[in-house]
């Protein structure tokens, strides 16, 4: 699209009615963390939105307004959409679709099982059964959500007529297809799908930007009431959107989760040279930080990046490379740096104890970060694991995240404490794993005396060295 359409498309949809004003009818599939929240928050800017999934389960206890996985929040925003009636649920397919006029795809997109490349027999599996049930009518507008390889696009629209072509004679069915990539972090799901840095439509069809451009208006405009629980950040202005065609769409997302894990690595690489050196990675962080070309976020080194997503992103944006012909040498770099810093914190252990055989090691954090349970990639996983193969008795405690783990990961050489005090008792180390403030704010001097040996490493540098040294810790960071 040409630069001044995009923007004629952009000043006209913007012109158009509030989501608000007159509800726009919107059909989530797939109710995890990104379909779930997708939908509440489209809800409570009142619209009217069905989420579909085919798990039964999670499908009965969302309609009872309970959500079976920690976001903050996400549960009081399900449960006031439930009861204004402007958020339902539903496994029934042709019910899901029937007054649709935008259809988001938030189903997953997890490694293939060989590791290689994307599991995509969801999305198309999807799209098919969209194909099969929608009826002639309106238009409908099938905007992508999950993270996909590039060139999908096109790829899901041929799957739904697939699936319109099991219909038979049915009549001419009007759809699109767009892309839509998510950017929110588990954890703050909800604050930054409200208040994102930009919203990225990736689409080729006037109507379709149009479509999602109206239901964006509130969040683009920052013209709603804000919740409660999540004030407007201050200086909150209007938010960018990027119109852009499908196949750049989903590449800015591939490349923004590579870039925000590269500079991940990058900093975990400064770390670990400070270590030799004896220069402190926090205050090079912030020395370089500051330059505002380069910004202070996303450089807290330590173990690394988990998740259900940077890994596989990455990996993902490797192969993609690859299948051009093309080495993404700086990605790989970027990956197997990673791949590895998660075991520092074993060096250090192996340092300090000497040998971890028949010692009590115990793992502050499970979830990949704080503020959710998620184990997916989750770096104490694989610690966990190495610490088990080199004979060290391991215990471990997360504050939400053990009901989970019990239950997703139960070989694991691990047993489980009530809380960090528990958890501390009779230990030889503590390995903080995930920067929960549960444990930054702890009573240490407590820890130190429950603790056999004071030994503390701190895989996320969330800890205050001098204030632990003073209580007569050992304490290891990682470049500090
Ligand atoms: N989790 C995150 O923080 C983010 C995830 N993403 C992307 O969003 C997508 C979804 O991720 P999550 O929400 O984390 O996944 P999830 O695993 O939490 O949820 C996916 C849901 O889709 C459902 N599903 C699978 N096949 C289905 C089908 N044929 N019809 C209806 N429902 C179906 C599953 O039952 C599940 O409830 C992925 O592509 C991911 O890469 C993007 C940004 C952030
Ligand atoms: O595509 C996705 O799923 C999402 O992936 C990340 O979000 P998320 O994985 O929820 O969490 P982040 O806050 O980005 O953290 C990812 C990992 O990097 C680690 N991290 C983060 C920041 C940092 O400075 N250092 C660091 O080690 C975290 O501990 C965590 O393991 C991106 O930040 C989101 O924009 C994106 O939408």
């Amino acid at each position: 699209m040409s630069k001044n359409n995009e923007l004629y498309v952009q000043k006209n949809a913007l012109c158009a009615l509030k989501a608000g004003d007159d509800g726009v009818k919107v059909t989530v599939i797939g109710t995890g963390w990104v379909g779930l929240t997708t939908a509440a928050v489209f809800a409570f800017l009142g619209n009217d939105v069905i989420g579909y999934d085919v798990n039964e389960k999670l499908i009965e206890e969302l309609r009872a307004g309970r959500v079976p996985f920690f976001e903050p929040h996400l549960e009081e925003l399900t449960r006031e959409g439930l009861a204004n009636r402007r958020l339902s649920f539903t496994t029934d397919i042709g019910a899901a679709l029937s007054t649709a006029e935008i259809i988001f795809l938030a189903v997953g997109t997890p490694p293939a099982p060989d590791g290689r490349g994307v599991e995509m027999s969801f999305v198309s599996r999807a799209a098919t059964v969209i194909g099969e049930n929608l009826r002639p009518g309106k238009l409908r507008v099938v905007v992508n959500k999950s993270t996909v390889p590039v060139g999908s696009n096109g790829w899901v629209d041929s799957f739904i007529r697939q699936g319109l072509a099991q219909q038979g004679d049915a009549g001419p069915v009007d759809f699109v297809v767009a892309s839509n990539p998510e950017f929110l972090r588990e954890g703050s799901a909800i604050a930054d799908t409200l208040y994102p840095d930009r919203v990225v439509i990736g689409a080729t069809d006037a109507r379709a930007i149009e479509a999602l451009t109206r239901l964006y208006h509130p969040i683009l405009t920052q013209d709603f009431t804000p919740p409660s629980f999540l004030p407007r950040p201050a200086g909150r202005g209007k938010v960018p959107l990027v119109v852009v065609d499908p196949v750049t769409a989903e590449l800015i997302k591939y490349a923004a989760n590579a870039f925000l894990a590269t500079k991940i690595s990058f900093i975990n690489e400064i770390a670990n040279l400070c270590d030799f050196v004896g220069a402190n990675v926090k205050d090079v962080a912030r020395g370089i930080g500051l330059d505002h070309r380069i910004g202070e976020a996303f450089l807290n080194a330590g173990i690394g990046w988990g998740g259900s997503c940077f890994p596989k992103d990455v990996i993902a944006l490797i192969r993609e490379a690859e299948a051009y012909g093309y080495e993404a040498k700086l990605l790989k770099a970027a990956y197997e740096v990673n791949a590895a810093q998660r075991f520092v914190v074993i060096r250090k252990l192996q340092e300090v104890l000497k040998t971890v055989r028949g010692k009590t090691i115990g793992i502050l954090g499970l979830a990949f970060k704080p503020n959710t349970d998620d184990l997916r990639g989750a770096p104490a996983l694989d610690i966990i694991r190495k610490l088990g193969e080199l004979g060290a008795i391991v215990r471990a405690y997360d504050p939400v995240a053990m009901h989970r783990c019990r239950a997703e990961v139960p070989d694991l050489p691990a047993s489980y404490a009530n809380d960090i005090y528990n958890l501390a008792t009779g230990a030889d180390a503590l390995v903080l794993v995930t920067e929960w403030e549960e444990f930054t704010q702890a009573n240490w001097a407590d820890i130190a005396r429950l603790m056999r040996t004071p030994v503390v490493i701190d895989g996320r540098n969330a800890l205050n060295k001098k204030y632990l040294e003073g209580l007569g810790f050992v304490y290891r960071g990682v470049g500090v």
